[in-house]
């Protein structure tokens, strides 16, 4: 008893229950909104134990009938058998088509309410994780949350019921028979100790190296051109097999470990049964028993090692369910973003929408969690109807920049409003919720698969033909889209394929426009254009009525001069460039 103290005082001292503590409570807060689906699934399992135990009844008094030592009605005994045989078969498959059909509901549901968590979690806390990483959470995880919660609580039920049911009748008709019946339960016992510090190490190594897999698996196809652009088939048919050979010495290891433990499990198992047989035959023999008593020992004593092992089962899978809720955990329980002002900046855009919005910037100091030191008391402004331009050399901060516009980063100290009215003086505070006041085409490809219709009615659900071909027009990107012959029918494939990189950016473009955002963000949006494309994708955006606040950021100087102000991010600050200035760079681009 001191030793067992002192053990549990050890774990708690380590934070090991009070780790599982927490993640029970977790399941718990999202058990417990499922508490109907659990009790109509314990009491399926419930009517199946009774089914089958009265069918084990039945069963004793048709073979007591048929070997003479009981009277009674062959024929209704044996119906009856047969009725509740049929019952046994129709109730399980119910209960695993009731429980199939909640299980997938209660999976998605959470997978969901997970998905749309990971979605508003802080940006650059979720940059610290490979996205192979969290879809395995997302995905495998939640899956057995889900299913834990479903099975564990009602499970333990009636396997609870199962066993006690069974042994108030073997206690009734013989209760020596109990004994040899749980033979196998102070071996079980002593087996589980050392099993459950195992099974806690192999369930978190499982899923670290799941997500080890599935993160390679994913980088390696969607870089296919890079591997072969590199001629780096050999090396990633080789890491592949590296990763695979670490994989299955994993499951190898696992599996001498189940191997190791089903044999001592079916040892006993056997040392049961035949225990339990061979008390039977005595006591059949000593005339202290009918052979129909025997019989539904037997099967009696199958349904009680069975219900052993299985509650024996719940132990490892609400470890594998702590350890899984633990890895949510860690993800749903990072710095959310605050959308406290949806209403506020809902109720500032019907004011002011149809004047333009502009933002402003001033005092800005940012330094990523890393350390990196990016702005300094940097300032920043543009308004309606104006062009301006961040440039600076490579890794100075611009796309920080946009990062910090779109409140996707924090700055750590500073004044950032969204701007409206003559002198821009109304203003709200910039937060996530003003996100919804911007359009953002980042560098690369981002267009999904899908038709170019598609693509842009992503954005804008209910966009006409004319006016995505009115926002295709604006990107320069009709001259192309005109000449296909199922015009924005055509099919895009993944990440823009089927398109050159200049006419994947100027449908990106077009679709950024046809939401019609008042602030439009161009990061390196138009570097693959040639310059008299990039500079009359520019022109039309500037010429359009729509009152659009646009900021690009560039490494070419030659659309400068159409810009309303350039600022070159340098030394930490953003600088407004004069016209001389503007000049020089063009002269030395
Ligand atoms: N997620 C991040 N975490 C930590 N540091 C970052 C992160 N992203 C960028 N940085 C660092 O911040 C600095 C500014 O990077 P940023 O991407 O804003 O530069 P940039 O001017 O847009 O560069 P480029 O012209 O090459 O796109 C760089 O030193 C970069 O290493």
């Amino acid at each position: 008893m001191k030793n067992k103290l002192q053990l549990i005082l050890k774990y708690l001292r380590q934070g090991t229950l009070q780790k599982m503590w927490r993640q029970t409570l977790w399941i718990y807060q999202y058990g417990r909104r499922y508490w109907k689906s659990m009790i109509l699934y314990t009491l399926l399992g419930i009517t199946g134990s009774c089914v089958s135990l009265v069918s084990s009844l039945i069963s004793k008094d048709l073979v007591d009938i048929i070997t003479g030592h009981q009277t009674g009605k062959l024929l209704s005994t044996f119906a009856a058998m047969i009725g509740f045989s049929i019952a046994n078969i129709l109730v399980s498959q119910a209960s695993g088509y009731a429980s199939t059909f909640i299980s997938l509901k209660v999976d998605s549901e959470i997978k969901n309410d997970i998905f749309a968590k990971i979605l508003i979690t802080d940006w650059e806390s979720l940059t610290d994780y490979h996205t192979g990483d969290l879809v395995t959470r997302w995905s495998s995880d939640a899956s057995n949350i889900s299913s834990g919660i479903l099975n564990w609580i009602p499970n333990l039920i009636i396997y609870t019921f199962r066993f006690i049911s069974a042994l108030a009748v073997v206690l009734y008709y013989d209760p020596t028979f109990a004994l040899f019946a749980l033979l196998g339960i102070p071996f079980s016992a002593l087996m589980s100790r050392p099993l459950l510090r195992r099974m806690r190490n192999n369930n978190e190594k499982s899923a670290a190296m799941n997500a080890k897999m599935y993160g390679f698996n994913q980088e390696a196809f969607s870089n296919i051109q890079t591997i072969k652009a590199f001629d780096l088939i050999q090396f990633y048919t080789e890491k592949l097999k590296s990763l695979q050979t670490e994989y299955i010495g994993m499951r190898l290891e696992f599996q001498r470990m189940s191997i190791l433990t089903s044999v001592l499990m079916s040892i006993v198992g056997f040392i049961v049964s035949y225990s339990c047989y061979g008390w039977g035959i005595y006591r059949v023999w000593s005339n202290v028993i009918s052979y129909g008593t025997m019989t539904m020992f037997l099967s009696l004593s199958g349904t009680l090692t069975s219900s052993v092992n299985s509650l024996a089962s719940l132990v490892p899978s609400a470890i594998s369910l702590t350890i899984s809720a633990g890895r949510l955990m860690d993800i749903v329980e990072m710095p959310q973003e605050d959308y406290s002002q949806d209403d506020a900046v809902n109720t500032f855009e019907k004011k002011y929408r149809s004047e333009g919005f502009g933002l402003s910037m001033e005092h800005l100091n940012y330094t990523y969690r890393s350390g990196t030191h990016v702005f300094a008391d940097a300032s920043l402004e543009a308004y309606p109807h104006e062009i301006v331009a961040l440039v600076g050399p490579s890794g100075e901060g611009k796309t920080t920049m946009l990062r910090l516009i779109l409140s996707l980063l924090y700055a750590q100290s500073g004044t950032f409003h969204i701007c409206a009215g003559q002198n821009h003086e109304k203003q709200v505070p910039m937060s996530p919720s003003t996100r919804k006041l911007f359009s953002y085409v980042p560098q690369g490809n981002t267009m999904f698969s899908g038709t170019i219709a598609e693509n842009m009615r992503n954005v804008k659900p209910d966009a006409t033909d004319e006016e995505i071909v009115e926002a295709l027009k604006l990107a320069c990107a009709w001259d192309f889209v005109e000449q296909l012959p199922d015009g924005i029918q055509s099919v895009v494939k993944e990440r823009g394929g089927g398109f050159s990189e200049g006419q994947a950016q100027r449908l990106s473009i077009a679709r950024a426009l046809l939401r019609k955002s008042p602030i439009l963000l161009l990061d390196e949006a138009t570097s693959a254009l040639d310059v008299a494309t990039e500079r009359k994708v520019l022109r039309n955006i500037m010429q359009d009525t729509y009152p659009r606040t646009c900021i690009v950021t560039t490494h070419r100087p030659t659309v400068l001069n159409i810009c309303t102000r350039v600022y070159a991010i340098r030394d930490k600050k953003c600088e407004v460039l004069d016209e001389v200035e503007i000049e020089k760079m063009m002269r030395e681009f």
